[in-house]
């Protein structure tokens, strides 16, 4: 999915902060003891899966990817010092088409790997995740946003 869609879903932080709040609940008591964040967009809701968790160790992969490449290719930048395991949560923002999943499945075959959002296409990759997105909708995350001005109804 591209930016070129016109239909968007905004999240703001307090949104997002309670999603990935829910996904914590979904994960509570099920002894996971370490996180690898998929940098970048997996950085936020790791640092608050670490504090509601209580998972003092969190690790990240640094991934890249390259959309003039058909085969949707994957970079690895930096990888994770944390061994694949059973008890590893790897942790990324959202799912689209699965991409960047299928190679952190192949990368992690042990771990758990959660997303805060996801749509039909990376779904079956998802072990957990809170909300559905429809595959044709941009997901505007609130670190890519700022406040600003609007007019009232009345002028536009
Ligand atoms: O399912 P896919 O189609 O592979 O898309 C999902 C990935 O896309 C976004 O990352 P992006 O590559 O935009 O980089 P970023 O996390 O550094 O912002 C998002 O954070 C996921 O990692
Ligand atoms: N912010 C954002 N990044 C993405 N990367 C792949 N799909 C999306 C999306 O819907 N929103
Ligand atoms: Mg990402």
């Amino acid at each position: 999915m591209s930016l070129s869609t016109n239909k968007m879903f905004y999240v703001s932080w307090e949104a997002f902060h309670r999603a990935t709040k829910e996904l914590a609940y979904q994960l509570l008591g099920q002894d996971y003891n370490a996180i690898v964040a998929v940098s970048r967009g997996g950085l936020v809701p790791a640092a608050i899966l670490a504090r509601e968790l209580n998972i003092r160790v969190v690790d990240s992969i640094c991934v890249a990817s390259y959309e003039h490449d058909k085969q949707g290719s994957l970079s690895i930048l930096k990888d994770a010092s944390l061994a694949d395991s059973d008890k590893l949560l790897i942790v990324d923002d959202l799912v689209d088409t699965g991409e960047t999943a299928k190679a952190l499945r192949e990368h992690f075959p042990k771990a758990c790997f959660v997303t805060v959002y996801a749509k039909p296409q990376g779904k079956p990759l998802v072990d957990k995740y809170v909300t559905d997105i429809e595959q044709d909708t941009w997901i505007q995350l609130p670190w890519d946003m700022e406040l600003a001005y609007s007019k009232p109804l009345a002028e536009k």
